[in-house]
């Protein structure tokens, strides 16, 4: 799988400067986490890979296609059943649905018993697991991933998360956090951003294979480095 690759980006908002001949190379087949404080670009980034802004100079090489994108809010349609909102793609596509791959990813996330359910029926984590198995129906190669499991309680999030790490880990996933457990749990990069314009600097992710042990000493110890450092860049803003 193609490494995406930032190649002298430039993007402001207005006349605000955003990034300036930012390069940057994210591996292929692996997840990249994206940290830093609110407000920093965080999501403008994951915009740009998406193809939804363009920048104003240089170009992101290694997305070929379209991608998925799976964000804080669900953004399941209301009048479709689970079921048929896991196959949207294939309604976006205007092809026959698969059903059976369909209700096997919904097992997946066990939530078979629901596939006839309308999402109002359910709660906020499993309109979350739903919305991960529409994301993995969709069988993009690229995966963005914008604070996904911001709103779940700490059980739930920690569920999704080793389920979505096993789920996706062949594909290229960016995913946009400013939890730094989750960070040292799920990356096999992690990109702090901070600075404007932008700069980016690797922090060295804990060993293990994701998603790693929640019950891991160095994951625990790496979490609070990595807390540590993400306050300095906060008391800079
Ligand atoms: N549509 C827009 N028009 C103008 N400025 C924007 C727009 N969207 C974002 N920005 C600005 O770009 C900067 C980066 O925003 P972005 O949403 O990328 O940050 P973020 O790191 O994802 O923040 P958060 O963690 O709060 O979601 C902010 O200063 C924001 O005000």
């Amino acid at each position: 799988m193609s490494d995406i690759r930032f190649n002298d980006v430039s993007f402001a908002w207005g006349d605000v400067p955003l990034c300036q001949q930012l390069n940057v190379q994210l591996r292929g087949g692996t997840t990249t986490v994206l940290l830093g404080c609110s407000g920093i670009g965080k999501s403008t980034l994951l915009r740009l890979v998406a193809g939804l802004l363009s920048p104003q100079q240089g170009s992101i090489s290694g997305v070929s296609g379209s991608v998925a994108w799976m964000g804080q809010q669900d953004l399941l349609y209301p009048w479709l059943s689970v079921l048929e909102n896991v196959m949207l793609a294939a309604r976006l596509q205007g092809v026959k649905p698969d059903r059976t791959r369909a209700l096997a990813l919904l097992a997946q996330v066990k939530l078979a018993e629901v596939a006839q359910a309308a999402p109002h029926q359910l709660s906020g984590g499993m309109r979350q697991r739903v919305a991960l198995a529409r994301t993995l129906y969709a069988q993009r190669d690229v995966v963005l991933m914008d604070e996904p499991f911001a709103t779940l309680d700490v059980m739930t999030k920690l569920r999704l998360q080793t389920l979505t790490a096993r789920l996706l880990q062949d594909k290229t996933v960016l995913l946009v956090t400013h939890d730094p457990l989750e960070a040292c749990r799920l990356a096999d990069d992690i990109l702090l951003l901070h600075g404007q314009p932008l700069q980016i600097e690797r922090w060295p992710v804990p060993e293990g294979i994701v998603p790693r042990d929640i019950d891991d000493l160095a994951l625990l110890q790496a979490q609070s480095e990595l807390f540590s450092r993400l306050n300095t860049y906060e008391k800079t803003v």
